[in-house]
Parts: C-alpha cells; structure tokens; sequence
C-alpha cells in the first residue's frame, strides 16, 4: 500500500528536526545507541529525525512514530557526492521506514542526475529533501520537484561560503523564493535556531549540536586550553 505522507509537511513546520548521526567509529556509534538519542531528541520536542544509515534508520525506526529523514553516505567513483548518491539505496531506506530521504542536489559531477532520484524517492512513496550549497541548486531541485530543500551542504562544497555558522542567507534567498526550505550546517546553538526560522526556514536540523558528544566536548575543551594560554 503507498504511503500516506500528505500530513508530513505540517508535522515539521516550524519544528527542530534532529539529526541523530553519532561520530563514526566513536562509542556511540551503535544502532541502539542512535536509537537512543533519537528518543532522548524526542523527548525533548524534536518534530522529526534525520538518520544516516540502515542499519541505524531500522534501529530508530522501531521505537519511534516520528517522519524521519532517511540517508546513506557513501564514496562513489569519481564524484565527491556522498549523501545517497545513487539509486541503490532508495528503496531500501523506504522499505525501513524512512518517510522522506535526503540526497545530494548539487551540481557537482554526479552519478545520477537530481532528476531521476527525485523520481524514485517519489515512486516510493517518500517525500526527498534536496541536500544543496548555493541558491542555484536549491531552486533547480526545487524545480524539477523536491519537496524539501536543504541548506545541508552550504561550506562543503569547494563554490559555496565557508561559514563559520550556518548559512542563513542561503535560506533567507530559497524562502523568498517560496522554496519549503530546511535550514541545516553548524545550527549550534537555540538562538541561531530561531534565527533560521526567522530568515524564513520551514524548519530546522541540528546535528552535531544535539548528538555528536565527542565535538561537543572537545570545543569546551579547546576554549580552555586558550584561556591557559591567554592566561
Ligand atoms: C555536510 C554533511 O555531510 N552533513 C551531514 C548530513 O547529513 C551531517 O554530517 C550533519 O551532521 C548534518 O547535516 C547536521 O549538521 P550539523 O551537524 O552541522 O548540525
């Protein structure tokens, strides 16, 4: 039966979308344990996940009802696109769970066009949020029919502005433009938050800010270490 995601959008509205992706490799980079920060950013008000992997969306899948975001990254040849660059995974995040997936819409050398993983996201049933780093790419990802764009990649790509926050313009342009945007990249703390919301988002991801403990200490970590040194 085709899922019914008409009610998705106005679940996330105005809302903090955590994105639960625990340092790879690190202590909390467990299935049960993203599960377990997905419940804890639930607890907390968050309106919707976002999830990277199968094994970690099946994981987060089964002690939530919340719309989550589904992702895989990984390396494919010759382009640096990583975030579900291609099409083998699509159906497969859908058939875990996940309601909406994000993917790679920038204009980089790619393995398949924006166009054609928008079709499969939608011939799933699922809603795709485009995963772009300029105004360009947003509007053409919202043209050719993403329901979600996503400033996600503004500072990762080697054309867009290396920030040191998140890239507010950038949502402030796409939104003017009537572009349901996701304000999303270095959203670290609940002012800047707001502010994203203010500058137009449809709604907003934290990440690293909410779930990622190890960067999280090491920049309270860093700040005393200068203070020695000032001091
Ligand atoms: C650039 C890239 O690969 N971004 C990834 C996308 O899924 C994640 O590593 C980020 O944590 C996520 O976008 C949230 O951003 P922040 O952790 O800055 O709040």
């Amino acid at each position: 039966m085709p899922r019914d995601t008409s009610g998705i959008p106005q679940r996330l509205q105005g809302g903090l979308i955590a994105s639960c992706q625990p340092v790879r490799g690190g202590p909390l980079d467990h299935p049960h344990l993203v599960a377990a920060l997905a419940q804890a950013t639930e607890a907390g008000g968050a309106v919707a996940l976002r999830i990277e992997s199968l094994a970690d969306l099946e994981a987060t899948r089964a002690v939530t009802r919340l719309p989550i975001i589904g992702l895989v990254k990984k390396e494919v040849p010759s382009s640096p696109v990583y975030i579900t660059p291609d099409l083998a995974d699509v159906e497969a995040l859908a058939r875990r769970g996940a309601e909406i997936i994000a993917f790679d819409a920038t204009q980089r050398p790619r393995p398949v066009a924006v166009a054609e993983l928008i079709e499969a996201i939608h011939a799933q049933s699922c809603l795709a949020m485009a995963d772009v780093s300029t105004l360009e790419e947003g509007l053409e990802a919202h043209r050719l029919g993403a329901d979600f764009v996503g400033s996600t990649l503004s500072g990762y790509t080697d054309y867009s502005p290396r920030l040191p926050g998140p890239d507010l313009e950038l949502v402030r342009q796409l939104a003017a433009r009537g572009v349901r945007t996701i304000a999303e990249g270095r959203i670290a703390t609940p002012q800047e938050a707001r502010a994203a919301l203010e500058a137009g988002a449809f709604a907003v991801a934290v990440g690293t800010a909410l779930t990622r403990i190890e960067l999280l200490t090491k920049a309270f970590v860093d700040a005393l270490a200068e203070g020695k040194v000032a001091g």
